[in-house]
């Protein structure tokens, strides 16, 4: 049994309350026998957009970076979980103007970062579809306002749980990351969320059970949930896992009041692989009649 734990969570802009929440939850994955427990984007913090520049340089910032990895370290588990990173990496020396908006403020990466279980960061994946939307008489969000978007696809890592492919909220709307990912020896696909009310009632189940299905591989996806202190923002949750034949095999409640929570789901390779076998998509690709995702 390899258990992974799939976080549903508020964070608010207090981000020294957001850890304390994080390390209680990854005590408890823990003590439950989970050997990765998988946490929200942005569980940093949720603030307007405004503050974001500030907070994401704040000393808090970092603290929170060592706190997620102390815990880690202690509870002896792997953790994922979605921040805001500072291009700069935190030094006093002025950003590159690229990572600017148009109206001067500095943005950060989106980045989801990948602890081992000595709390050592193994991977940094920074976002590359940003949740750019204009939907009449709805919703407006820009998120390249504040958000640089990352340049590469990451190798999946190779954790207790086997290959890990990382990806970020929006970019699951996009089939060909997933397919990628699976390319380069994906078992399990990272989802850490932080979905509409409304997107994610149309569209957050159907996606990740797609992925899962076409990919046949774990889909993973910790989700924000709830209204978010100080914003006019409010999180669909619904942290999910999927098993590789696109069944629901664990989610979170949607009982309120939201508490910090998880779901659990013994990650098997076995039945992946009998599913591989079973239905050999990928021997299966008409690439003469498309292009092969590399
Ligand atoms: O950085 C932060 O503060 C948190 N980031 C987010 O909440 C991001 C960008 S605004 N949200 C999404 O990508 C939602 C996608 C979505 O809802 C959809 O695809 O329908």
């Amino acid at each position: 049994m390899t258990l992974a734990a799939v976080a549903q969570l508020t964070s608010s802009g207090l981000i020294a309350e957001n850890l304390s929440t994080c390390i209680s939850l990854i005590r408890r994955a823990s003590s439950a026998g989970a050997k990765a427990i998988f946490l929200p984007e942005a569980t940093d913090f949720i603030a307007p957009a405004a503050s974001v520049a500030a907070l994401t340089r704040s000393a808090e910032a970092r603290d929170f970076v060592q706190g997620i990895r102390d815990a880690a370290k202690s509870a002896g588990i792997w953790v994922s979980v979605g921040i805001h990173e500072d291009p700069s990496g935190g030094s006093s020396s002025s950003s590159p103007s690229s990572t600017a908006n148009g109206k001067g403020q500095e943005r950060c990466y989106n980045t989801q970062l990948l602890v081992d279980e000595r709390g050592e960061v193994r991977a940094r994946y920074r976002k590359t579809h940003l949740f750019d939307v204009d939907i009449k008489g709805g919703l407006t969000i820009l998120e390249s306002n504040t958000t640089v978007p990352g340049e590469e696809l990451l190798d999946p890592i190779n954790t207790p749980l086997g290959n890990v492919g990382l990806l970020t909220c929006y970019d699951l709307r996009f089939a060909e990351p997933a397919l990628a990912l699976r390319a380069r020896g994906a078992h399990v696909i990272t989802y850490p969320s932080a979905f509409t009310v409304r997107t994610g009632a149309a569209h957050w189940e159907v996606l990740l059970r797609a992925r899962a299905i076409e990919t046949q591989s774990w889909v993973l996806a910790a989700a924000q949930v709830g209204a978010h202190a100080g914003t006019a923002r409010v999180s669909w949750g619904h942290a999910m896992i999927v098993d590789p034949y696109g069944s629901v095999v664990a989610q979170t409640s949607d009982m309120q009041p939201y508490k910090p929570t998880f779901c659990l789901a013994d990650i098997d390779l076995d039945s992946l692989e009998n599913v591989r076998r079973e239905m050999p998509l990928w021997d299966q690709r008409r690439t003469d009649l498309y292009p092969r995702i590399p």
